[in-house]
């Protein structure tokens, strides 16, 4: 069996004899080991995080001879403290569960861990390993290994809130939406009887949906159908769901509809036309906004509007000289699997109304902000299926960064990086003389991750090139010729 079982090649070895071992948490070993006497311990590691503590019992278990831990170096992320409550008898760590706690128990009583947290000078380091005599003794009869499971993690971590999902269509919006709830969003209980996931604040901006409804990017997989949303009729009304959104039409079964709120609020008023006259006489205004929180009626109700604000700007977009309609909207609640589409249809279908009203300007991005983003959990399966059938991750060399492109170039001893908006445009130059040092300069005009993951890669090979003493082997997007 080899030894250790996992992480050898980030373990330093020493002496088999020796009962000791150095846990140098954070510390760098190679700052340490030069100091210290190889006869005098038999291992030395880093522990990094609470996982590595499930690590560590394995490695102890797998050859029980280790009877002393020098637990040493900087405690950056309270992994040291995590293990010493370990040996204290406290269960605040999560270990592997393959791990029983009868082999745990075992190491506690016959591991001695000797706490020097924060002790990071070499010199004081080996000193003190120079006093803890301790030869290798077993303290169980046989080596005891146990299997692995990678995880399965069922919520990954993120912000509290804010997140942004940008896509050309609503089709394609509305599987990225899917795929961060289920993955990121935060289990817990709603009003009503289903648990749900939740993200709070998810801002979506579709750039291309077509206005025209005969033209939605509607796919027969979404939960529900092409029919059931509607269409523009010969007379310039609307039908089925699109019909409640843009006009003032009562539907049957409903306490209200939002085209009643944005047509005849309070029985009156008409905010869509609102809007539309008040770009008319001001193109630059911030003030063609209609509400649909009617305080009169919505506060205490069982059932209040989940789309409460539009606002309609005009705007040329970056790079044009014609402004576009662009609109925004607010969701206090909403149901990415159930409603979110059709809603986003619905406005996307608003947003053409006002834009033709305003005399057929271009349609600019639509945003939402959903304030609760959540899929119930009777959906989870469905969701995820979903997924399975019809979310490809995008390739990442077809993500467009609006927020321009960049050219390495090498002129030795230096890099040269040109910074060039989308319309092709020179607009800055940085120069330095290692990857790191132009990741540092350039970061903060990278839109994309995948664009800075892609950079990354770039400029490490114009700095291996450099390194070599061969310019010549490095061009932009293709492998560097080091053959030639
Ligand atoms: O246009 C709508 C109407 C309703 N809902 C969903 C959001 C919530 O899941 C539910 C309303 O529940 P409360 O937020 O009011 O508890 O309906 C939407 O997503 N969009």
């Amino acid at each position: 069996m080899a030894w250790p079982p996992f992480f050898a090649q980030s373990l330093s070895l020493g002496n088999p004899g020796s009962g000791v071992a150095i846990c140098l948490l954070w510390t760098p070993q190679e700052r340490v080991l030069p100091a210290l006497n190889p006869d005098e311990y038999a291992l030395v590691g880093n522990l990094y995080s609470r996982d590595g503590i499930s690590f560590m019992l394995r490695t102890l278990l797998a050859r029980p001879t280790i009877r002393t831990i020098l637990l040493c170096g900087k405690d950056m992320t309270g992994s040291g403290t995590a293990l010493l409550d370990l040996w204290e008898g406290q269960d605040a760590v999560r270990l592997h569960p393959e791990i029983p706690p009868a082999a745990v128990d075992l190491v506690r009583q016959n591991v001695t861990l000797h706490d020097a947290r924060d002790l990071v000078r070499p010199e004081e380091i080996a000193a003190l390993l120079h006093t803890l005599h301790c030869p290798a003794q077993p303290f169980a009869p046989a080596a005891q290994e146990f299997p692995y499971a990678e995880p399965v993690a069922a919520s990954l971590p993120a912000a509290a809130c804010g997140l942004l999902v940008r896509a050309a269509t609503v089709r394609e919006a509305y599987l990225h939406l899917i795929w961060n709830v289920l993955s990121f969003g935060v289990h817990g209980g709603t009003q009503h009887s289903s648990n749900q996931r939740e993200i709070l604040d998810v801002l979506t901006v579709v750039s291309a949906e077509p206005g025209d409804p005969a033209a939605f990017s509607h796919a027969e997989w979404m939960p529900f159908t092409r029919a059931s949303l509607g269409e523009r009729l010969p007379n310039g009304g609307y039908s089925g769901y699109l019909g409640q959104i843009l006009t003032a039409n009562p539907a049957e079964g409903v306490s209200y509809t939002y085209g009643a709120r944005l047509r005849t609020f309070d029985g009156q008023i008409d905010q869509v036309a609102a809007i539309c006259a008040d770009l008319r006489s001001a193109a630059t205004s911030r003030r063609a906004l209609a509400v649909l929180w009617n305080p009169h009626q919505d506060a205490g109700s069982a059932n209040p509007p989940c789309l409460n604000l539009v606002q309609a700007r005009l705007r040329p977009a970056p790079g044009e000289a014609t402004p576009r309609l662009f609109l925004t909207v607010y969701f206090r609640s909403h149901d990415i699997f159930r409603a979110w589409p059709a809603n986003a249809y619905a406005l996307r279908a608003l947003q053409a109304l006002i834009a033709e009203e305003l005399g057929g300007v271009e349609l600019g991005d639509l945003a939402i902000l959903s304030h609760s983003a959540h899929i119930y959990a009777h959906d989870w399966e469905a969701a995820a299926e979903l997924l399975a059938q019809h979310y490809r991750p995008q390739n990442p060399r077809l993500i467009h960064d609006q927020r321009g492109a960049f050219v390495i170039v090498l002129e030795p001893p230096v890099i040269s990086v040109r910074h060039y908006s989308p319309a092709g445009e020179h607009l800055q130059t940085f120069r330095g003389n290692s990857a790191r040092e132009l990741s540092r300069q350039i970061a903060p005009y990278i839109g994309e991750m995948s664009h800075a993951l892609y950079l990354g890669q770039e400029l490490q090979k114009a700095e291996i090139a450099l390194a070599l003493g061969r310019p010549d082997s490095f061009h932009q997007d293709r492998p560097l010729t080091l053959e030639s």
